[in-house]
């Protein structure tokens, strides 16, 4: 084998306007892009570091780094995954050697992972945290019939009744993003379901969230702060009847397959989910939506500027990755 190339990119991308959810506001989205070059073909990975769980953009870069040689030097897919841990950094890895991978073989990722042929996807918009009349004005310009409203606090009811008034038509889901008031959620889980509630997702911080094991079971919870990995599904499916799968969580499409696969067989439903970034690195959790039962990959929606041959979403639905994009 020709000796491979690694390049590591950090991006710092502006938003169209602020993105905000129970933790605190954005107005940029912060990024690494992985290129790995071999025998002049282009593999590209892309991935968001999460302070949530301790990461940044230098620590991911370096984390990276220190895999240079063994990269470079022919790193498998399969070995990365016990060379690395879960998380951005060998998420961005893993998904540059599936694109490397296809370009050498001519071979779609799709195909090389025994996944379904990817087809035009719904996917849920989001609708930042604000208060309840900026949501509902909000939602009413929102072009999906699945939207995403970010909670956390005490104004989450009218959050949801003022956004179903505007918007009826719409399946919402709704992200508390570990910010949810425990003493409010058996009214929302209430009256969830008559305001075209779909899914709750991760209502109270991972690790405290022992009020799930005894709600009333009308409208399904998900995890995803919670949930990193294949490793946790078990326990997850205890409290939990879904799993938001995120690959830079997974630490890449490898280990999404596996999650995805895991959950199905703990009964658990799944969505496939996405930090703020663009197009690549959305183009290998398309592949998995066809597995899923909803799917959050708006991400390019709120950058300015997404990469050149990036995703096209029309009125919600996003149209499967061009191969110049990846994959
Ligand atoms: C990409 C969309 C704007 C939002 C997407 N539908 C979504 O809801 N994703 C995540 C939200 C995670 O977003 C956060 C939260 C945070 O505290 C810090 C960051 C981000 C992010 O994407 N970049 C920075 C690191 C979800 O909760 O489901
Ligand atoms: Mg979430």
């Amino acid at each position: 084998m020709a000796k491979r190339t690694l390049e590591i990119t950090d991006f710092s991308s502006p938003l169209k306007r602020a993105f905000t959810i129970s933790r605190g506001a954005k107005t940029s989205a912060e990024t690494i892009l992985v290129t790995i070059r071999q025998d002049g073909a282009v593999g590209r990975g892309e991935c968001v570091p999460y302070p949530r769980y301790s990461e940044t953009q230098p620590g991911v870069r370096a984390a990276i780094g220190e895999m240079r040689a063994q990269i470079e030097d022919g790193l498998s897919r399969d070995a990365l995954q016990d060379a690395m841990p879960a998380g951005a950094a060998r998420c961005a890895v893993d998904c540059a050697l599936w694109d490397l991978e296809a370009k050498l073989t001519g071979t779609p990722v799709w195909q090389l992972a025994g996944l379904p042929e990817p087809g035009p996807v719904e996917t849920a918009v989001t609708v930042s945290l604000d208060t309840a009349e900026a949501m509902g004005e909000a939602a009413k310009s929102t072009p999906s019939k699945l939207l995403k409203l970010k909670l956390g606090g005490a104004e989450d009811l009218d959050r949801i009744e003022a956004v179903h008034a505007v918007r009826p038509d719409a399946r919402l889901i709704v992200d508390g993003n570990e910010g949810l008031l425990v003493d409010q959620f058996p009214g929302i889980m209430k009256r969830a379901a008559e305001l075209g509630v779909v899914l709750v997702e991760q209502p109270f911080p991972a690790g405290k969230d022992e009020a799930l094991l005894r709600r009333p079971g009308a409208v399904s919870v998900c995890a995803d702060e919670s949930a990193h990995t294949s490793a946790e599904i078990q326990d997850l499916a205890r409290r939990y009847d879904a799993v938001n799968v995120k690959l830079d969580k997974t630490g890449g499409l490898t280990e999404a397959i596996r999650m995805v696969q895991a959950a199905r067989a703990s009964g658990m439903n799944v969505m496939i989910g996405c930090m703020v970034a663009g197009s690549i690195s959305m183009a290998p959790a398309v592949l998995l939506a066809g597995l899923a039962d909803a799917t959050d990959l708006d991400g390019p929606l709120w950058l300015a500027e997404d990469v050149v041959d990036g995703l096209t979403y029309t009125d919600g639905m996003i149209s499967p990755p061009k191969p110049e994009l990846w994959g």
